[in-house]
């Protein structure tokens, strides 16, 4: 009797385990164009096999049952931008982690200030803007796609105005912030792969959070229609109130002082991990930036 009272709850521990996992995996995957392949897939293979079974198609019956074997293979395909989005949501976290752990020891970053004023001069002005601010994971792919300018970013700010100024050439697509200059501009970024969020939000606003959802840059974006300023950080984009809100979730994000923040001097487990996911970013350390 205990005995089968043990079985009865370790299968049910079992089915609540693949439960949830399986729970996770469907919110992970929801509205991606890769679950919508595989259930095509899936319901193809379905009506063929049903197919086979009732006229008794021996030859494609015995090609769908060795057609499983490339199915691990065909799930990698499919889902290869969704499981590289997980393995550097993993080596976010991780970075994050060694950040706060040092965050005590150090001075506010003066891009905060610097940005605020940008921000709010862009946002009074109704100019749309996209501004990325490169953490630990390198932006140089999506820099390349604009201009290299590498021009310092000064408190004056008024280069960053005349970038986005309706009109200059520079002024479409998004500028990449690489320590305390403006690397790049022009520069065309991800579109965030969420079909809810795409159908509602413009191109800009669906450029920050792509490429938030792609690597660790904190992603401005003044709208042009509204003037709103918001922050796209690990995928999530978060509306500002007005500009002391957003002074205040910049100095959460930010970095307190770039010189002193930690560097990836050497490459754990984790680290390797998570540049495997982004190498299409070419994950480096600050030595090759400088
Ligand atoms: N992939 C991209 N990368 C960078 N910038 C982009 C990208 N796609 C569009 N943009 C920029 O977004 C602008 C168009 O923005 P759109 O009006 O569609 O977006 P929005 O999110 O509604 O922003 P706004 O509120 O400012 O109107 C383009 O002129 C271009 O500068």
């Amino acid at each position: 009797m205990r005995d089968q009272l043990f079985v009865i709850i370790r299968n049910l521990f079992e089915i609540g385990i693949l439960a949830a996992l399986f729970y996770l995996l469907l919110r992970l995957l929801r509205g991606t164009r890769g679950l919508v392949m595989l259930s095509s897939i899936f319901m193809l293979f379905a009506l063929l096999q049903t197919a086979t079974f009732i006229l008794d198609l021996s030859v494609l019956s015995w090609i769908l049952q060795k057609m499983l074997y490339f199915m691990p293979f065909i799930v990698l395909i499919i889902f290869q931008n969704e499981i590289r989005r997980i393995l550097t949501v993993i080596s976010i976290q991780y970075l994050r982690m060694q950040h706060w752990q040092k965050r005590g020891q150090m001075l506010e970053n003066p891009l905060v200030k610097i940005l605020c004023d940008i921000c709010d001069n862009l946002s009074q002005n109704s100019t749309g803007a996209l501004i990325a601010i490169e953490q630990k994971i390198s932006l140089n792919s999506h820099a390349e796609t604009g201009k290299i300018i590498n021009a310092p970013l000064l408190p004056d700010n008024s280069l960053v105005e005349t970038i986005f100024y309706s009109g200059t050439p520079l002024h479409d697509g998004g500028i990449v912030i690489r320590k305390d200059s403006i690397y790049a501009a022009g520069c065309v970024f991800p579109l965030c792969e969420k079909e809810d969020f795409r159908s509602a939000h413009g191109m800009r606003h669906q450029a920050a959070v792509g490429l938030s959802e792609q690597t660790d840059a904190i992603v401005i974006v003044v709208s042009e229609e509204t003037g709103a300023i918001s922050i796209a950080f690990n995928g999530h984009l978060r509306t500002m109130g007005n500009i002391d809100q957003f002074h205040q979730q910049l100095k959460v994000l930010l970095p307190p002082e770039p010189a002193l923040a930690p560097r990836i001097a050497s490459w754990s487990p984790m680290q390797w991990l998570g540049a495997l996911a982004i190498k299409k970013n070419k994950t480096v350390t600050d030595d090759s930036k400088e």
